[in-house]
């Protein structure tokens, strides 16, 4: 195994478009990579999304041209990145975005390349060549640190939204283009189409603003009194994990360790206790705002304002002020 001084990531393509968490990602690794950050993209031969990634200053863009393989499956992703591996040697890491696709393929290739992977990780740094993975553990409950010592590739999947995205001019870019990658087509498994996800219309994990609610704000009348409050400032509803048992919520709407992790401007917290599980999911929010019955709520200890009282009277109240 020829192990190169290199950290790769590999770059989200939905559709034709790059997801924001592969810019995170290049943004995360220009900040605490000493080697080369190195974006790997399967695209269709036509496309050029070399150029969007390219703001974002990595290094080098190694680019798989594929018509077939873009919009190949997620076995067939894992091949050609196998291939790929065997024909320019092992990066020292290797990072996923921790989304459907990349949940699905970066644990696909780490037992092809019989190497380590931490899932979902909130934070990453090195010590010299070794990348230390932050993650929650033991319930959520405290956050550890996991290296992979031994084998390489260092494998980690990193959460959307956790790191924040910055353009960058890198005057000494490469990009490389590779045509000759050798994949198994899947015979499973056959994709007729694709389209993308119905999005509902303001998605909590980029607005700007977002009104959250909790058990505290669990009736329809209080989730009607929180519609009319995100309504009037223009915010998405978002839950915390118990309100995903109503018909009207999803994981979508979920905020939280296994639900979304959010990065608006403003949240308001109606109603919620503040366990680690769902603060772990607003620790980008600019401005926190929360509203409890319990002087003594953990939610507390995450916000910038504090209202101890009824959150459906409070939200009344500022709906009519604005
Ligand atoms: C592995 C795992 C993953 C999890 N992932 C998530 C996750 O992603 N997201 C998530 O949210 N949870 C998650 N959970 C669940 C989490 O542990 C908590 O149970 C959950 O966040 C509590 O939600 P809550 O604050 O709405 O409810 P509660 O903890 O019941 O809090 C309700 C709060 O409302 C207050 N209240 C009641 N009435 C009012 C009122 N009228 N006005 C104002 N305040 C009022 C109460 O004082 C209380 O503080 C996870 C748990 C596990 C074990």
């Amino acid at each position: 195994m020829t192990v190169i001084k290199e950290n790769w990531i590999f770059a989200e393509n939905d559709l034709n478009e790059i997801n924001p968490v592969t810019f995170q990602l290049i943004t995360k690794m220009n900040q605490i990579s000493h080697d080369p950050v190195v974006v790997v993209l399967i695209e269709k031969a036509v496309a050029n999304l070399e150029e969007v990634l390219s703001a974002y200053g990595p290094d080098k863009i190694i680019t798989i041209k594929d018509d077939a393989l873009a919009s190949g499956d997620d076995l067939e992703i894992t091949d050609a990145l196998a291939d790929l591996i065997k024909q320019k040697g092992t990066p020292n890491t290797l990072i996923f975005p921790a989304t459907v696709a990349g949940r699905s393929i970066a644990p696909r290739l780490q037992a092809r390349l019989q190497t380590g992977l931490t899932a979902d990780c909130l934070d990453l740094h090195f010590e010299d060549d070794l990348l230390v993975q932050t993650k929650p553990s033991y319930g959520d409950n405290i956050m550890c640190e996991i290296t992979i010592p031994d084998c390489r590739p260092q494998m980690v999947t990193a959460r959307p939204n956790i790191f924040s995205a910055e353009k960058k001019i890198n005057p000494n870019l490469q990009m490389e283009t590779i045509s000759n990658i050798l994949w198994k087509k899947d015979d499973q498994l056959q994709i007729k189409s694709r389209v993308l996800p119905v999005q509902k219309a303001k998605d909590i994990k980029q607005a700007k603003r977002v009104v959250a609610i909790g058990r505290g704000s669990k009736t329809s009348k209080d989730i009607d009194v929180a519609k009319n409050l995100s309504k009037k400032l223009n915010a998405s509803l978002g839950v915390t994990r118990p309100l995903t048992d109503l018909d009207e919520f999803t994981i979508t709407d979920q905020i939280g360790q296994s639900g979304q992790t959010i990065a608006p401007d403003l949240l308001i917290n109606l109603g919620i206790s503040g366990a680690v599980q769902y603060t772990s999911g607003i620790s980008n929010a600019k401005v926190v705002v929360s509203i409890n019955t319990d002087k003594n709520a953990q939610i507390f200890k995450h916000s910038d304002y504090f209202f101890v009282g009824n959150a459906q009277e409070f939200a009344k109240s500022l709906e009519a002020i604005l």
